[in-house]
């Protein structure tokens, strides 16, 4: 089974306008609600491809309780941990000429409400699959992965992480399955500024030898960088395509690698084919690619 955490879930509100100018009052020309989040939309994808996964997480307020109806409604199967006080972040999304986030904080997390999560993570079983995926609130530890991992450890469950920073970095020693930055925050890890595939692989290697098992990097429409935890580094480019919105994309993406891996049971470029065809069948989608976008793309490939 495949169990997915969200620390801090959202409503993505997207708006498409023409253009976004900062400091003047922008039109929305077409606008959407949708769950979000990064483990939630891994699940989603998981389910659109026919995977079972559980939804993990915390919710709060209206809007956690519309996260909820949002995710069941699009055949998630969800068990998060419900906060007393505080709302589930909104997140604004734009997509013009160019595409502009604003993430919210999300609410504050009690200790006892963070130890039910911990409690509900112990269950998992050997050939679990763990995804930790997305930020967490300030009021969160940033060894908060690195802690789950750490109770993790010798239990035959396989962990990814999408994550960035310390939060990122501090799970590393613990040798997760399968972590998933893009470019610029590889970059960030080592202060760097990454343009080729050669730096790439070496910041990649790095993480390696740190403990990652496989280290895939996302490029957006560059496509991905995939180096294997048989040494190999596998490339493959996006394919053409018209950019509608690139939001869950990347978490598409995990939901593909993870899919394509299993199907295949192991082979590293299928896993990276299929991450490649989800991440890409979303971005040329209005939302989160649907079996049959990603067919589609992988088609095309
Ligand atoms: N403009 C695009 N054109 C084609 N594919 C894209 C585009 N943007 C993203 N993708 C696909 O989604 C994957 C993840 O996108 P990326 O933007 O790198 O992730 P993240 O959202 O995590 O930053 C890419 O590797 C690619 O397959
Ligand atoms: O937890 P973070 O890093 O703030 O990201 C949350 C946002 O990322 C998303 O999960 C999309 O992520 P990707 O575009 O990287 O796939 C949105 O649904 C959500 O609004």
């Amino acid at each position: 089974m495949i169990y997915t955490v969200t620390f801090n879930p959202s409503l993505d509100y997207v708006v498409h306008m023409k253009t976004f100018t900062a400091g003047d009052i922008n039109r929305a020309e077409q606008e959407m609600i949708y769950p979000g989040g990064k483990g939630i939309n891994v699940s989603l994808v998981l389910g659109n491809l026919h995977i079972p996964s559980k939804m993990l997480g915390f919710i709060a307020g209206f809007t956690g309780r519309e996260i909820e109806r949002l995710a069941k409604a699009n055949g998630g199967d969800t068990d998060f941990i419900v906060l007393d006080e505080g709302c589930s972040r909104i997140n604004l999304k734009v997509s013009a000429d160019d595409e502009t986030a604003v993430n919210g904080m999300g609410p504050h997390i009690p200790e006892e409400k963070l130890q039910a999560l911990l409690t509900q993570i112990d269950t998992l079983k050997a050939g679990d699959t763990l995804v930790l995926a997305g930020s967490i609130s300030s009021d969160i530890p940033d060894d908060i992965y690195e802690q789950i991992l750490k109770r993790l450890q010798g239990r035959g469950i396989r962990v990814v992480v999408d994550a960035t920073g310390d939060l990122l970095k501090n799970v590393i020693k613990y040798k997760p399955f399968l972590i998933k930055p893009n470019n610029f925050e590889l970059g960030e890890l080592f202060s760097v500024d990454l343009h080729t595939d050669e730096e790439i692989t070496v910041c990649a290697k790095q993480l390696q030898a740190m403990g990652a098992r496989n280290v895939l990097v996302s490029l957006g429409g560059d496509g991905a960088l995939l180096l294997g935890e048989d040494g190999q580094v596998y490339r493959r480019q996006s394919p053409n395509g018209t950019l509608v919105n690139s939001v869950g994309a990347g978490d598409s993406m995990v939901a593909g690698f993870l899919a394509g891996f299993e199907a295949s049971k192991g082979d590293l470029n299928e896993a990276l084919k299929m991450g490649i065809s989800a991440g890409s069948a979303s971005a040329f989608h209005e939302w989160l690619a649907t079996e049959d976008d990603i067919k589609e793309v992988y088609a095309a490939l």
